[in-house]
């Protein structure tokens, strides 16, 4: 594999999994956004958010990407969940490399997610049971668009991760 990976969808729907399972089966080197702004910070992601705003996390996560994109380097990049609807980030990604576009549905999402999961995502806190579905539903709607400029989508909730893998490397070979 000898391009970069950007994989996009919906906070939960499994990129960061699925980047390090990427990463191991074809031994190139997986970017996790979030982590790398962590880690430029010193501070959690809800830390961030908390103490310093949105604005500055969506900053801080940009510039991420383009040092990514810069680099000649090839590499799976899970990207944060909001990453792709702000700014021209979604243009610069399509631009650097193969955007790939995990859908998964709020439900699955929720049911996957753990309390721990739920309480490390800052726009998912203050939301009951009751709630979470009907907000994730709205929001991926409302990011679908974005999401959607991917160019290899997909559908999740019909594919193990193993198959999804599998997936994107018969697409990346086509394409290369
Ligand atoms: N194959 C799987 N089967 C069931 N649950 C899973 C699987 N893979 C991941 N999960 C659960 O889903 C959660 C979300 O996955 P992950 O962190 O990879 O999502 P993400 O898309 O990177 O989210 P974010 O946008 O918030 O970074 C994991 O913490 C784990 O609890
Ligand atoms: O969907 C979002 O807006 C977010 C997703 C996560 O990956 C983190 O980047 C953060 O929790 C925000
Ligand atoms: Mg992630």
């Amino acid at each position: 594999m000898t391009t970069k990976v950007f994989l996009v969808g919906y906070m939960g729907c499994g990129k960061s999994t699925l980047a390090r399972k990427l990463s191991r089966r074809t031994g190139v080197r997986a970017v996790d956004t979030d982590a790398e702004v962590e880690r430029m910070e010193g501070a959690s992601v809800g830390d961030i958010f908390r103490y310093e705003g949105e604005e500055r996390f969506r900053e801080l996560e940009r510039s991420v990407v383009e040092r990514v994109a810069a680099s000649g380097e090839a590499c799976i990049v899970a990207t944060g969940g909001g990453l792709p609807t702000w700014s021209d980030n979604m243009e610069m990604l399509s631009k650097a490399g193969t955007t790939v576009y995990l859908r998964r549905s709020a439900e699955r999402i929720a049911a996957r997610l753990t309390p721990y999961g739920r309480a490390k995502r800052p726009k998912l806190q203050g939301l009951g049971d009751a709630e979470l579905v009907e907000f994730m539903r709205r929001n991926i709607a409302e990011r679908e668009p974005y999401y959607a400029q991917a160019a290899l989508v997909l559908d999740c909730d019909t594919l193990s991760d193993e198959e999804a893998v599998e997936r994107i490397i018969h697409y990346l070979e086509g394409n290369e």
